[in-house]
C-alpha cells in the first residue's frame, strides 16, 4: 500500500493555460437529492463548482431547485423525475456523479438503471451513497463506464459482501478486480483501490465526522476528474485535499463542516498549484 503524497497532488494540480475557457474544465452532472436529502446534492454540486469544474448541472427533486439556485447560482438544475431529460443530459457530460441523497425509492432505482445504461466508457461516473446501496439491493450489473465507487465501510459491506471485520486489503483487492474501476473505500484512513495498486490517505481527522462530508468528497472527485488529464491522480488528489483542508480547519475547530471544506477548496488548490 502506498501513501498519497503531497508531491503527487502538486504534480496533478497544473497551472491553468491562459487561453482556456469553461469548456476546457469539463461538464459535470450531479444526480441526487430526493425530497428529503436535497442538501446532499447541493454539497456535491458545490464541491464540484469550487473544485473548478467548467459547468455543473444538477438533476434533483423539484423541491430542491430554489435552494440550489440560491446557494449555488453557478449550477443549472433539471427535474430528476424526468428520466428522459436526465439521460439526454448524461449523454452531453464528461463526468456524472450519482447517488448523494438519491434515496432508495422505486423512482431512484428506475433513474439509476436508466443512467447506468446510458453512461459510456468515455465518461467518468462517480457512484456514491444511495446509488451504491441500490446497486447492492437490486444486484445491478456494473455500468460500462470509467467508474469511481465511493463507499463508506457500511456501503462497501453491502456492495462487496465483506463484513467490516473482513475488509482487509487482499480481500478488498479481489472484489475490486471483480467489479473493475476505482474503489475509494472511505474511513478515517481512506484507501483507494485501482487495477494495479492500493493507495492510502495519510491525512484527515475525526472533526470531519459530520453528515455530508462524503457527499462533498464525491463532488471534489467529480470536479478534479473533469479537469485533470490523469484520472487516477485526480481521484487521489481529491481524496488528499479533502482531508488536508479538514486538518487545517481542525487545527482551530472542534468540528469541521462540509460547507467549510468547500469554501477552502479554491485557495488550497492555488497553494498546491504554486508549490
Ligand atoms: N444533508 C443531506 O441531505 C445528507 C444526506 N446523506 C445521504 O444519505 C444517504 C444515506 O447515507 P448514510 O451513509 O447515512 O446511510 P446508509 O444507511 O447507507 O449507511 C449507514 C450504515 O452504514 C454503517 N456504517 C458502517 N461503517 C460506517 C462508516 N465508516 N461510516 C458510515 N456508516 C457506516 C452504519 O452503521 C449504518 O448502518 C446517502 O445518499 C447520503 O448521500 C448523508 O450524506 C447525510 C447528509
Ligand atoms: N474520523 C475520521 N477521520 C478522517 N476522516 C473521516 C472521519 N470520519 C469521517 N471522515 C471522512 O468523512 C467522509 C464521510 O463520508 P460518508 O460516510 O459517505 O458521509 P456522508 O454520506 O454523510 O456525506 C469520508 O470522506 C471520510 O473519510
Ligand atoms: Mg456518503
Amino acid at each position: 500500500m502506498q501513501p498519497i503524497t503531497e508531491e503527487l497532488v502538486k504534480d496533478t494540480i497544473a497551472k491553468r493555460s491562459d487561453d482556456s475557457y469553461k469548456g476546457t474544465y469539463g461538464k459535470v452532472l450531479v444526480i441526487g437529492g430526493d425530497a428529503d436529502m436535497g442538501g446532499a446534492a447541493i454539497l456535491t454540486a458545490s464541491a464540484a463548482v469550487y473544485s473548478g469544474a467548467g459547468l455543473v448541472t444538477v438533476a434533483t427533486h423539484k423541491t430542491n431547485h430554489a435552494a440550489l439556485h440560491s446557494r449555488l447560482p453557478e449550477a443549472m438544475a433539471i427535474d430528476s423525475a424526468d428520466v428522459e431529460k436526465v439521460t439526454e443530459q448524461v449523454k452531453k457530460m464528461d463526468v456524472i456523479a450519482i447517488g448523494p441523497g438519491l434515496g432508495l425509492s422505486e423512482e431512484a432505482f428506475i433513474l439509476l438503471t436508466a443512467v447506468f445504461s446510458t453512461v459510456t466508457e468515455q465518461q467518468q461516473t462517480i457512484i456514491d451513497g444511495s446509488a451504491i446501496s441500490l446497486m447492492a439491493e437490486y444486484d445491478l450489473p456494473y455500468p460500462k463506464t470509467q467508474a469511481v465507487y465511493t463507499p463508506h465501510l457500511g456501503e462497501w459491506e453491502k456492495l462487496s459482501g465483506l463484513a467490516v471485520s473482513q475488509q482487509e486489503p487482499n480481500a478488498n483487492t479481489k472484489i475490486q478486480q471483480k467489479i473493475g474501476g476505482t474503489i475509494v473505500l472511505k474511513s478515517n484512513r481512506t484507501e483507494v483501490y485501482v487495477e494495479d495498486a492500493v493507495w492510502k490517505n495519510t491525512v484527515g481527522n475525526p472533526a470531519m465526522a459530520t453528515g455530508g462530508m462524503g457527499d462533498t468528497l464525491a463532488g471534489m472527485i467529480a470536479g478534479f476528474t473533469a479537469q485533470f488529464e490523469d484520472k487516477e491522480r485526480a481521484v487521489l488528489s481529491a481524496v488528499f485535499l479533502h482531508s488536508k483542508i479538514g486538518d487545517e480547519l481542525a487545527a482551530k475547530q472542534y468540528v469541521v463542516l462540509p460547507t467549510q471544506i468547500i469554501e477552502h477548496i479554491p485557495s488550497t488548490m492555488k497553494a498546491y498549484s504554486l508549490s
